[in-house]
């Protein structure tokens, strides 16, 4: 038997939703969506230790974010139970980069990224199918970072069937408000019927993100921000906000805007990536 790796170092890459219509709302208030995940080469960086002292502790505490309620730790306990020896523990630390509550998905890249190197540190063999089923208890984005390919989306989030969205270079913009994801979707005035797509993935103007309207009137720093980039090029929000993107044929034209990008807001640029780096050297 080959001897389990001790330490393992994993990118956590953000995404962007390049579309995302919503199309119903279930019984359980959750929203079915039609999306569409590019990942980008903004990543945390996560590092694990095994042990054999049988616990978890991480080492990186996150601001307004408790250990129990870190997503870092929430998947490590879904994991816990399924290992072979009760002596199995990890040491955990994690390198933010992606900013928080974002639309970025930052949150949910960690917690997929800590159950893609759990799996393999202490040798318990799950699928990727498996690995989704249980991240998906802790977030509607958890799967496609699991899945690490590009994706066009149904359900909540979890049928997913891989893609290869064009090339891009993205200008990411943060309006530097935060938008809680759960109050969007609560939300009377968000329109929850769009028709279910009939028209290629690729064209940009048959699609829309579907909370951006509602997010652009409640927070006018979102607004402010869609209507700087737009005069740079094609632009919308992700998730449910506050970024927003614009899409650039090249990595100089995004960086040119970005010189020129008001005080008030922050930004990086980055290139979309159809494959997730979680997954390199595994
Ligand atoms: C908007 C997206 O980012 C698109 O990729 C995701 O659908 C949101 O994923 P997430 O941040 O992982 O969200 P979760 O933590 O699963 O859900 C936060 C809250 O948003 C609402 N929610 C979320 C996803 C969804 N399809 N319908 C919902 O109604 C639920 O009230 C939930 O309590
Ligand atoms: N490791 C973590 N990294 C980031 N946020 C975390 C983490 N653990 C828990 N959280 C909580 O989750 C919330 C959402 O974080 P995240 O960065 O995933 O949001 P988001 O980018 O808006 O995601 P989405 O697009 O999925 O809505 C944070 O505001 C924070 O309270």
């Amino acid at each position: 038997m080959h001897a389990l790796p001790q330490d393992i170092t994993i990118h956590c890459p953000a995404k962007l939703n390049l579309f995302l219509h919503i199309t119903a709302q279930r019984n359980d208030g959750y929203h079915e969506l039609e999306t569409l995940f590019q990942f980008i080469d903004l990543c945390d960086d996560l590092h694990i230790s095994a042990t054999t002292d049988g616990r978890i502790d991480l080492l990186t505490p996150l601001q307004d974010v408790s250990h129990e309620d870190n997503l870092v730790y929430r998947a490590a306990m879904l994991l816990m139970p399924l290992r072979k020896d009760a002596q199995q523990g990890a040491q955990i630390s994690l390198h933010k980069r992606i900013p928080m509550g974002g639309g970025l998905g930052g949150g949910s890249s960690n917690a997929a990224s800590t159950l893609i190197g759990l799996n393999q540190l202490w040798g318990l063999g799950l699928d990727r199918r498996q690995l989704a089923d249980l991240g998906i208890q802790l977030g509607a984005d958890v799967p496609v970072f699991i899945f690490g390919q590009a994706a066009f989306a149904r359900g909540v989030g979890e049928q997913l069937v891989a893609v290869e969205p064009a090339p891009a270079w993205y200008l990411v913009v943060h309006p530097q408000v935060h938008v809680s994801t759960a109050s969007v979707f609560q939300h009377p005035d968000l329109p929850r019927n769009s028709a279910p797509i009939t028209t290629e993935l690729s064209e940009w103007a048959s699609h829309r993100n579907d909370c951006q309207s509602l997010v652009a009137s409640l927070y006018p720093p979102v607004a402010k921000a869609i209507d700087w980039l737009v005069e740079y090029a094609p632009t919308r929000m992700t998730g449910t906000g506050a970024c927003v993107f614009g899409c650039f044929d090249s990595q100089a034209a995004a960086q040119k805007a970005l010189a020129a990008m008001p005080s008030a807001f922050s930004g990086f640029v980055a290139q979309g990536l159809n494959t997730s780096p979680a997954w390199q050297g595994l």
